[in-house]
């Protein structure tokens, strides 16, 4: 069997050893889902943030705390853990993981995926990743789908490389990935339409009204529920994904988590051309100040995450009124 490895043709050299682990770890885990041992989705415990966790949740976390164990870590920080662990004494980096996530859609066959944020390590656990998303230096993720990709920025555009099943290998497949700017669909769970802020309600009845509507066309729309597989949709083609904060109790900031999930998609979809914001804020700028924190996030092309934010500067009777009299959106 060969060890699965990264053309590292353009990865900056520090990166390396990272890479070939991660690519390494991803390698190995959609070998784990390809074969589907029934038994994967069973409910294996709690996490500290009071999701269950899966026994694929907790297999993967296992899996790159090992492969990543001489990548030149210092910090490990993942959502299946309650702190950071300390790897290696000397290591650079301080990587945030989500080591499965759309762990809902492994029972289905649908895409899942891990993603993986990286920061400078300092000497202080916490303090290497309570920081801006700014001060990434690497972020991406791996979509474990019919094809296994590994999407990542070094901050100087995103790359795209896909594992070659012959060899083990992840050839690079696209050195510079742009977001295309043109697509008109959105990526909203619209179960909880009740339970959203105005300014996202107008936005979503603006899209559904389609042609009849201020927007003067028609939208299609997606919901996976695994957010590798909608960012990676949205990298491929365009459109725009929102999970925002919403009435339901634990809701108060959406789901998602600001350190492995929001931040590195963040990251990728801009060094792409794309933006990623709170709704209104970009999430790169905010405040990390707790590992399992959460925050709402709207991300896509850029256009349209500038509109959501514009309807949350309207005021209160325009946001309220019948997209008829909401004329500032008119396509
Ligand atoms: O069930 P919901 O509320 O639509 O949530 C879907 C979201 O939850 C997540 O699955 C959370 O990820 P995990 O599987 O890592 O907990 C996201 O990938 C996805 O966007
Ligand atoms: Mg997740
Ligand atoms: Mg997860």
């Amino acid at each position: 069997m060969t060890t699965p490895s990264i053309d590292t043709t353009h990865i900056p050299l520090q990166f390396r050893p990272l890479m070939l682990a991660l690519a390494r770890g991803g390698a190995t885990l959609t070998g784990v889902i390809r074969r589907g041992d029934g038994s994967l989705s069973a409910e294996v415990g709690t996490n500290s943030d009071g999701d269950g966790q899966k026994r694929l949740d907790v297999q993967a976390d296992a899996l790159f705390r090992d492969v990543l164990r001489d990548a030149g870590l210092r910090w490990y920080a993942s959502e299946e853990q309650d702190a950071p662990i300390a790897m290696q004494p000397d290591g650079a980096f301080a990587l945030a993981i989500d080591p499965l996530d759309g762990s809902s859609n492994i029972d289905t066959n649908v895409s899942v995926g891990t993603i993986f944020a990286v920061y400078p390590a300092t000497d202080q656990a916490d303090a290497s990743f309570l920081r801006p998303a700014r001060d990434l230096i690497a972020g991406g993720y791996i979509i474990y789908g019919p094809r296994c990709c590994l999407v990542v920025s070094f901050g100087d555009g995103t790359q795209i490389y896909t594992l070659n099943p012959d060899t083990d290998c992840f050839d690079l497949t696209d050195p510079r990935a742009t977001l295309p700017d043109c697509f008109f669909e959105f990526a909203i769970n619209a179960s909880n339409y009740r339970h959203w802020p105005r300014p996202i309600r107008a936005y979503i009845d603006d899209c559904l009204s389609g042609i009849d509507g201020p927007r003067a066309r028609n939208f299609n729309m997606r919901w996976i529920a695994s957010l590798v597989a909608e960012a990676h949709r949205i990298l491929m083609r365009g459109g725009i994904f929102l999970y925002p904060a919403d009435a339901r109790k634990g809701y108060e900031k959406g789901r998602l988590r600001m350190l492995y999930e929001c931040a590195p998609i963040a990251f990728v979809i801009e060094q792409a051309g794309g933006r990623a914001t709170d709704g209104a804020l970009p999430i790169l700028d905010a405040l990390i100040t707790d590992l399992h924190g959460r925050t709402p996030m709207v991300f896509g092309s850029a256009e349209k995450v500038d509109r959501v934010a514009a309807y949350h500067d309207l005021p209160d009777a325009e946001v309220s009124a019948l997209f008829g009299h909401r004329g500032l959106f008119r396509a």
